[in-house]
């Protein structure tokens, strides 16, 4: 496990196996039980710049994900193909996204639990899904299926601005007797996210997915929930608000499905509202930033150093170098809230905004799995008096997810090729002192 975000580590952290007083302390056996799980729908990116003229022709919606049949799946790669606008065709999906980046940035594991056509053809889908995805994710408990897995066509517009046809093949097939219960139970976090629930007839992932979510919640693992369009949770924002209240700890959006979720336009009161349903929230706002609220204990709260913002509730960040706590654990809860600005303002040039929120939410993962990972190395660390969510507070978490994004913003992939640089050799290195 690496350290989580990059920072002069003034904490003790124990990276390597190589310091004696470490090895003393745990078997090894527990150091490799770190590892967080997901679930997804396989599916591989087929990308192409088009205007929105383009969209409207075939029934999609600019900045969202929508569904398509065969027949208009077939119409608009023939016409992609014969106008050669075909980018990239490249593994994709929310969550398998967000693995793989999670296990880049850690050098840590993670486990996809979806489906994996059972025949494979050199240079298809499924061979691309797997040549594109990194070796710390284990793709061992994948369920075969007799056909192919989905296609995701991203339609990148001028703004650089990301819309998706979905054309499902098989990725909706997984079954909960490929969701294997030890496996939840173990692990740091169990990632899910609103489009599993977006099937057709005879589609099982919904039903495997919640057997999954029900055994991370008897074995207290987190659930960590991404919202993925807010077109899903538009048709059915009270039964949203039930599932998140009765299982989700962490809950990730941007401002548009904060919207559809809550009521709130504004990102901080959707992010506060959020917390009457859940403990920990990451709210990204594209250019704006992101924001970022949750629980601490009132009692051992931090006030922060830096200055206090102004917004829908005043001075917000007033105890962001908090951690963060669930809200069950605390004795007497306080809410704490944070933002970011886009890193260093975002990149010169954005050619597509793809994965950035996902981006960030796998540095919150990182951080959440890190904590773990240290109680299980140092039990008896300072760092542990309390139960915390994430190894880090508000702040930094703030600092590392938007560190994250922008990464995935400058190599514009949503699947980072490697990690964040070892030594940020910009003028913003002092960016994670600050
Ligand atoms: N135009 C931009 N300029 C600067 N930074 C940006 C811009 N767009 C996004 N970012 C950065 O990326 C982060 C996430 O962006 P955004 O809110 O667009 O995610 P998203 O809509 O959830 O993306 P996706 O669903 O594709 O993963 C922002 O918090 C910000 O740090
Ligand atoms: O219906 C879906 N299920 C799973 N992943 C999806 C769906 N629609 C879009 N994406 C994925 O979202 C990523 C960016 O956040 C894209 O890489 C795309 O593959």
């Amino acid at each position: 496990m690496k350290f989580p975000g990059q920072r002069k580590s003034k904490h003790y952290f124990p990276v390597g196996a190589r310091d004696p007083l470490l090895v003393q302390t745990k078997p090894q056996a527990e150091q490799s039980a770190s590892y967080i799980v997901g679930i997804d729908q396989t599916l591989v990116d087929i990308e192409a710049q088009v205007d929105v003229e383009f969209l409207q022709r075939y029934g999609l919606s600019k900045g969202h994900s929508l569904l398509v049949t065969d027949s208009v799946a077939e119409a608009i790669y023939q016409e992609l193909q014969s106008r050669r606008l075909i980018e990239s065709q490249f593994a994709g999906g929310t969550i398998a996204n967000t693995l793989h980046n999670y296990s880049v940035l850690s050098d840590s594991a993670s486990v996809l639990l979806g489906v994996m056509s059972q025949q494979i053809e050199v240079g298809g889908y499924a061979y691309r899904y797997l040549c594109n995805t990194s070796s710390k994710v284990d793709l061992n408990y994948l369920q075969p299926v007799p056909g192919p897995i989905g296609r995701c066509f991203t339609f990148v517009t001028d703004d650089g601005d990301r819309s998706f046809g979905i054309n499902a093949g098989l990725m909706n097939r997984l079954t909960d007797d490929y969701v294997p219960a030890e496996l939840i139970q173990g692990a740091s976090a169990l990632v899910i996210s609103a489009y599993l629930v977006r099937e057709l007839e005879g589609d099982t992932i919904k039903q495997a997915t919640l057997k999954a979510v029900q055994q991370a919640q008897a074995a207290k693992v987190p659930v960590v929930l991404t919202l993925g369009t807010r077109f899903i949770i538009d048709e059915q924002p009270l039964w949203w608000r039930e599932f998140i209240e009765r299982y989700v700890t962490v809950l990730a959006m941007n401002e548009e499905e904060a919207e559809a979720l809550t009521g709130f336009k504004d990102p901080l009161l959707a992010a506060d509202k959020a917390l009457e349903w859940c403990d920990l929230v990451l709210c990204t706002a594209g250019a704006t930033g992101l924001f970022m609220a949750g629980y601490t204990e009132e009692e051992t709260r931090r006030e922060t150093s830096h200055p206090l913002l102004p917004g829908a509730i005043a001075e917000f960040n007033r105890y962001e170098f908090s951690r963060p706590m669930t809200r069950a654990a605390c004795e007497r809860p306080c809410r704490v809230f944070a933002h970011i600005a886009p890193y260093m303002g975002g990149p010169d040039f954005i050619k597509n905004t793809n994965g950035a929120g996902d981006g960030a939410l796998s540095a919150i993962l990182h951080d959440m799995a890190a904590n773990r990972y240290h109680r299980q190395m140092v039990p008896n660390s300072a760092k542990h008096q309390q139960a915390c969510l994430a190894y880090s507070s508000f702040s930094q978490l703030c600092k590392y997810a938007n560190r994250v994004s922008y990464e995935v913003l400058k190599q514009s992939s949503p699947r980072l090729s490697r990690g964040l640089p070892e030594r940020e050799d910009s003028l913003e290195e002092a960016y994670w002192e600050r």
